[in-house]
């Protein structure tokens, strides 16, 4: 069994008004899967209706039993009134994650270079320390599957280069990685496979070879696999 079967007939915001339909796919360990598509085509919608987020879902979403899974979400989410540290802390505590996980977490605060303000409000943090503060969380738990809505906005070179790092140690360490991104130089770099979302529905999945040639896509490259809502509606 895949660590996740996603077979959606049809989802959305309102009760049989479908935003997606006919989405299928799943995901394997060990793997990283990019999601792509132009604004509005249904990524987040696709990532919410995994996550069981949406009120409407006509489908079955399978995760393989006793699968712990993180979501980094497109926008950083804090409780105003815990530190980053507290953060981890609550965490910790519901989760019922051991010392380890703890030292991990500071780990990555370090790598991140946030371990010195850990004991501050990530409110008042900027917007790429806000990032890298919800990519710790999400990793410190040990997930072994990983969901990640377009986890490279506001970050910087460095940053980039550790996430990099870091989704390539997570998939070395078996988990399942679906990451959605307009970042399509670095996706056609390093993910193993793709799903293109095209006006809510799965327009080419596969390997890259695979993709390019269901997309027509001659050029080689991701770019000619987006077709825009303007470029539809010509
Ligand atoms: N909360 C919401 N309520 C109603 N409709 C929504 C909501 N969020 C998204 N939609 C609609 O669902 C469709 C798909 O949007 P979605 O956010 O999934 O796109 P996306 O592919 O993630 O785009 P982007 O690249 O801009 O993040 C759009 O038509 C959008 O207007």
């Amino acid at each position: 069994m895949s660590l996740l079967t996603v077979d959606i007939k049809e989802a959305g915001y309102k009760n049989k008004e479908p935003a997606i339909s006919n989405v299928h796919f799943a995901l394997e360990q060990a793997s990283l899967t990019g999601m792509i598509g132009a604004n509005g085509a249904g990524k987040s919608t696709t990532i919410k209706a995994i996550l069981g987020e949406l009120p409407f879902l006509e489908g079955t979403i399978e995760m393989e039993e006793g699968t712990a899974y993180s979501y980094i979400p497109e926008r950083p989410v804090y409780y105003d009134e815990l530190t980053l540290w507290e953060h981890f802390e609550f965490v910790g505590a519901v989760e019922q994650l051991g010392e380890g996980h703890l030292n991990y977490a500071r780990e990555l605060l370090k790598k991140f270079r946030l371990y010195e303000r850990m004991h501050e409000f990530p409110g008042t943090f900027s917007k790429g320390m806000q990032q890298k503060g919800m990519i710790a969380l999400a990793l410190f738990t040990g997930p072994r599957l990983l969901i990640i809505d377009e986890p490279f906005m506001g970050l910087d070179p460095s940053s980039t280069r550790m996430l990099l790092e870091l989704l390539d140690e997570e998939k070395n360490k078996g988990t399942g990685i679906l990451m959605c991104t307009h970042i399509l130089d670095t996706a056609q770099r390093i993910c193993d496979s793709f799903i293109v979302i095209e006006r809510g529905t799965v327009k080419a999945a596969g390997n890259l070879s695979e993709v390019l040639t269901q997309c027509g896509a001659g050029d080689g490259s991701l770019y000619s696999c987006i077709t825009t809502e303007d470029e539809l509606n010509d």
